[in-house]
């Protein structure tokens, strides 16, 4: 698709647009605010107003997949319209699939959101490397190959995260080995593998190596505040991080320009933050 790595994609846009991912997450609770039906038209419409507003504005996008396939194959068919609108609208459109499985299987996710031929491929996904790292190995492979980003989980916003994700493995916690393995990948420069790191908590990661983005969902609605995020990730290279907000931003809607005046807001405090 494009010879340039993901890393200067992502650079490109976060320079150009500042740094917010926004979130595209039709809630049943937020289509009913939007006083649109929670049905397959309810969820097109509000596709429609949040690609309209968001992707024009926000450098990333993330469409969280699983409000899209609770409505089945009409579903997919709105959220295929949201990636490829989203791209046009010069955004970098993240899906947040969280896949993850053996890597025959993972092959076959890297098919379905990562390769020109599928209707929903995007610029990135996140994956799940609970299964091991090298489980993602086809994603990663093809990412790198096409200019794409994976991110993988490693210290997620989620309370419940905290258990496995810290636990020790020999002298460092399971997060930070997912953080070390993005590391390696990174070491050429391509950006390609990205980590999620929560803005709810302290994370204790050493993210200096890692030489990619780091998505921080939690920002709003999970509490967090971009006064948090300065604190949270103090000390590292604050130009890969990646703030991620969704319901704080679509609750502005449905009106186009309240959501345009949201995704501004949050990036411009966000911006004055770090
Ligand atoms: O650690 C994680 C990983 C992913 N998410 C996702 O981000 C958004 C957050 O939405 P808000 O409305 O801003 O709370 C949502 O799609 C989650 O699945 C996360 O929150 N934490």
């Amino acid at each position: 698709m494009t010879d340039a790595t993901f890393a200067s994609r992502y650079r490109a846009v976060v320079a150009d647009r500042g740094r917010l991912c926004a979130g595209i997450d039709p809630h049943a609770a937020l289509l009913e605010q939007w006083g649109l039906p929670v049905s397959v038209d309810g969820l097109r419409a509000f596709a429609d107003a949040a690609v309209t507003a968001l992707g024009p504005t926000a450098a990333v996008i993330k469409p969280q997949v699983a409000f899209f396939e609770v409505f089945g194959s009409a579903g997919f068919a709105v959220l295929e319209d949201v990636i490829a609108r989203g791209r046009e609208a010069g955004a970098l459109v993240l899906a947040d699939a969280k896949r993850g499985d053996i890597g025959s299987t993972m092959a076959a996710y890297t098919g379905a959101w990562l390769d020109d031929a599928s209707p929903l491929c995007s610029d990135a996904v996140t994956v799940s490397p609970y299964l091991g790292f090298g489980s993602l190995d086809p994603a990663v492979a093809k990412a790198k190959e096409t200019g794409r980003g994976v991110f993988t989980l490693a210290r997620t916003s989620n309370p419940e995260g905290g258990a496995l994700q810290t636990a020790d493995t020999g002298g460092r916690t399971v997060a930070q080995s997912i953080v070390d393995a993005a590391a390696e990948v990174n070491g050429d420069g391509s950006g390609t593998v990205g980590v999620v790191v929560g803005a709810t908590r302290e994370h204790g990661l050493d993210l200096s190596a890692l030489a990619g983005p780091v998505l921080s969902p939690g920002l709003g609605a999970q509490g967090a505040t971009a006064a948090d995020l300065a604190r949270i990730f103090d000390g590292s290279d604050l130009s890969w991080l990646l703030p991620a907000a969704s319901r704080s931003i679509l609750k502005a809607g449905p009106d186009v320009t309240a959501l345009v005046a949201a995704v501004e807001a949050t990036r411009d405090e966000i911006e004055a933050a770090l």
